[in-house]
């Protein structure tokens, strides 16, 4: 018999497994790594996070997503070339995070590896009539991952959402609902990525079938891409001090909210792709606002990032919902758009998942670092079963070192 076989199903016997959660997203700020330790599995797992950092990408490797990233048209051979390069990149950057905290390969069980998205194509947005399918695609092939690191690597884990009947996305729901649902209280975890996304939690033990989660729209995409046009020199709108000194500008708000994206039925995903600078480029031609200044521009895409938020919020919970909110990811950091979020939402309270033993920055790795835990030691996470788009599935990709 195949030794890694072997391998795989003793550590799907273990009482506990250390598994590295990877997490690049669509802020290209950097690779999320998480060494995290999984105790048993399903609702009753029990998750230590032993070491977490954020190996950033530097301008080279920034620029060469960049060509392809969220872009329609690009060259095939780059993209095949890039693939394994992120493998390579992703392996390397884990080693030296391993070395940093004195880890061996050989002490880690598994890594989970969510690879970069460089499409997200949910049919509902490329509304092509020839592909009638949910895609999406992301990038640093798992085999290279694994035979560079040596350890058993899971990854692509969105292909199996949408072939079960999901848009590959948000998978949010099925890690958080096994972390961190509560027997006392309903919770609203809210991701402020580059794009924003929220699961809903029922109290533990009530109907893990109405668990789910969605994105509302743009989180930070365009008020990072706004700044990098008009201040190069910067990566993001630092503690949304620029925003914080401008107007809203009611005109663009209401362009910028018209889309159908925006009505359509939860749970949704989007990205870049739509949330772009030329998505935003029209809605200032519409509203005649292209000479908006950078902080009137940024205030306006704050509140549209709240709105996003607030609206999607009101659409499953009513008017002015009461909910225990926790955020998480960089705009979490952001208070001007924590202001907005307070002021959309008055009667919610809000915190971050840090209260809940959570560090906002890791929360993504750790997420596929559970669903890996899931895939080797679980059953099929029955979150959202019922629901429309979120499949009962497990999900990962296995690539043996050897
Ligand atoms: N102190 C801060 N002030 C304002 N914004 C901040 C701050 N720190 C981080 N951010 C924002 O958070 C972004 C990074 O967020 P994060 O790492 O959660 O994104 P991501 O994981 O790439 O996105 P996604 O969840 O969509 O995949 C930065 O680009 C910036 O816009
Ligand atoms: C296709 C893709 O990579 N989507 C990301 C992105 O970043 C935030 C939002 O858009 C979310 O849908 C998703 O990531 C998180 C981890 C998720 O699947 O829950």
């Amino acid at each position: 018999m195949n030794q890694q076989l072997v391998r795989l199903y003793q550590l799907a016997q273990q009482p506990s497994r250390r598994i590295i959660g990877l997490m690049s997203g669509t802020s290209l700020d950097g690779l999320d790594v998480a060494l995290c330790r999984l105790h048993g599995h399903g609702t009753s797992t029990r998750l230590e996070l032993e070491h977490f950092a954020t190996v950033p990408y530097d301008d080279d490797v920034r620029h060469r997503i960049r060509q392809v990233f969220a872009r329609e048209q690009v060259s095939l051979e780059y993209l095949t070339l890039l693939n394994p390069w992120l493998g390579h990149l992703h392996a390397d950057m884990i080693l030296q995070c391993l070395q940093q905290w004195q880890v061996a390969p050989r002490e880690v069980d598994l890594i989970a590896s969510h690879g970069q998205t460089v499409y997200h194509a949910p049919q509902h947005q490329h509304q092509r009539p020839d592909f009638p399918l949910n895609a999406t695609l992301q990038l640093g092939d798992g085999d290279h991952v694994a035979v560079r690191t040596g350890i058993i690597t899971l990854s692509d884990f969105r292909q199996k959402h949408i072939a079960a009947g999901g848009e590959g996305a948000p998978l949010a729901a099925y890690g958080d609902y096994l972390l961190l649902s509560s027997p006392h209280e309903e919770r609203l975890l809210l991701n402020l990525g580059g794009i924003a996304n929220f699961t809903y939690l029922p109290r533990t033990g009530q109907d893990a079938s109405t668990a789910f989660s969605t994105d509302t729209g743009p989180g930070n995409t365009l008020l990072d891409a706004t700044v990098r046009q008009h201040r190069p020199e910067l990566a993001y709108d630092e503690d949304g001090r620029l925003a914080s000194t401008g107007q809203v500008h009611e005109g663009l708000l209401a362009e910028l909210l018209g889309h159908p994206f925006f009505a359509a039925a939860l749970p949704k995903t989007t990205g870049p792709e739509l949330f772009s600078p030329a998505y935003l480029q029209q809605a200032q031609e519409r509203s005649n606002t292209t000479g908006l200044g950078l902080e009137d521009t940024l205030a306006t895409l704050t509140e549209f990032s709240a709105l996003g938020v607030a609206r999607a919020a009101t659409q499953v919970f009513g008017p002015r919902p009461a909910l225990a909110v926790y955020a998480s990811g960089g705009g979490a950091h952001n208070p001007a758009l924590q202001a907005a979020l307070r002021r959309h939402l008055p009667n919610c309270r809000f915190d971050t998942t840090e209260t809940l033993g959570v560090l906002p920055d890791a929360k993504e790795a750790i997420l596929f670092a559970l669903l890996a835990n899931e895939a080797v030691a679980g059953q099929p996470v029955s979150i959202g079963a019922g629901r429309q788009r979120v499949p009962a599935v497990s999900m990962g990709k296995i690539s043996f070192p050897g």
